[in-house]
């Protein structure tokens, strides 16, 4: 059995309370705020029934080593995770999900980006983050705290083979659409209404050749001023909640 974690910060418990609040041990909490995030805080963990600690700012931070708790902190279970992202594609099928919503991202190292990225792609809905496991950064506590809870929400899954997930991926008639700022199609004149996935380059260097090569598409987001590209989590978001939009206004 695996023991509990820590989780620090309002939107990291927050986001805990409001999908498993089972898997809370206990929530620990700075008894001399009493501010009104607070306050409001306090009374939705005691709404889904957490048990509540009164901790000083010196066992919080013995809890959060260096990362900021703003004076939150909870121990808990690991939630059930889907393990492969084949078990996933099979959830999402079962229960009748038509067009999946998946964003990879090819060498993106930097924990903040990854943060932000896993931050937005819960924002559109996204069923998975998918990386290639010799190249990206892990989930750790800067890659948590930056995705304020979407850590816990959205599956990240690191494969072997990227190249290979993504022929998987076009088996099933996912459609692989990479973004370039040299492509010459553009996002907005893509459909992103059926099964998709967004394939997002590395900080540095944009995709690697053989992951470009996979691609079915290649598309830019327009740039309108005098910076030849966005960073990822940006440009992420942009494709992301693009489809969003498409499907929005085709529902
Ligand atoms: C900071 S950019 C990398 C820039 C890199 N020099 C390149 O040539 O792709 C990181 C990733 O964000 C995406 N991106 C950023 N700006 C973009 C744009 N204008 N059009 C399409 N994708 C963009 C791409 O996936 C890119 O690989």
């Amino acid at each position: 059995m695996s023991s509990p974690k820590v989780l620090f910060g309002f939107h990291a418990v927050g986001v805990r309370l409001k999908t498993a609040p089972q898997s809370i041990v206990e929530i620990y909490y700075e008894a001399t705020r009493r501010d009104a995030r607070m306050r409001q805080f306090l009374d939705r963990a005691r709404e889904a029934g957490a048990r509540l600690i009164e901790a000083d700012g010196e066992r919080l931070a013995k809890l959060a080593g260096s990362h900021g708790h703003q004076g939150v902190a909870a121990r808990v279970e690991p939630t059930k995770q889907v393990t492969s992202l084949d078990e996933l594609l099979e959830d999402l099928e079962e229960s009748g999900v038509k067009n999946p919503l998946l964003l990879v991202l090819d060498g993106v190292t930097d924990p903040h980006n990854l943060g932000a990225c896993l931050r937005v792609a819960d924002g559109a809905g996204a069923h998975a983050v998918i990386a290639p496991k010799d190249h990206a950064a892990g989930i750790n506590a800067t890659v948590a705290k930056v995705a304020s809870g979407a850590a816990e929400t959205v599956p990240y899954f690191m494969v072997t083979n990227l190249a290979r997930t993504l022929n998987e991926l076009k088996e099933r008639n996912i459609w692989i659409i990479g973004t370039s700022g040299d492509a010459d199609k553009n996002i907005y004149q893509m459909d992103l209404k059926g099964p998709v996935a967004l394939v997002l380059g590395a900080e540095g260097d944009g995709m690697r050749q053989l992951t470009r090569k996979t691609c079915d598409e290649l598309v830019s987001i327009p740039m309108q001023g005098a910076v030849e590209s966005l960073n990822v989590s940006v440009a992420s978001g942009v494709c992301l909640f693009e489809a969003v939009r498409q499907r929005i206004g085709a529902a």
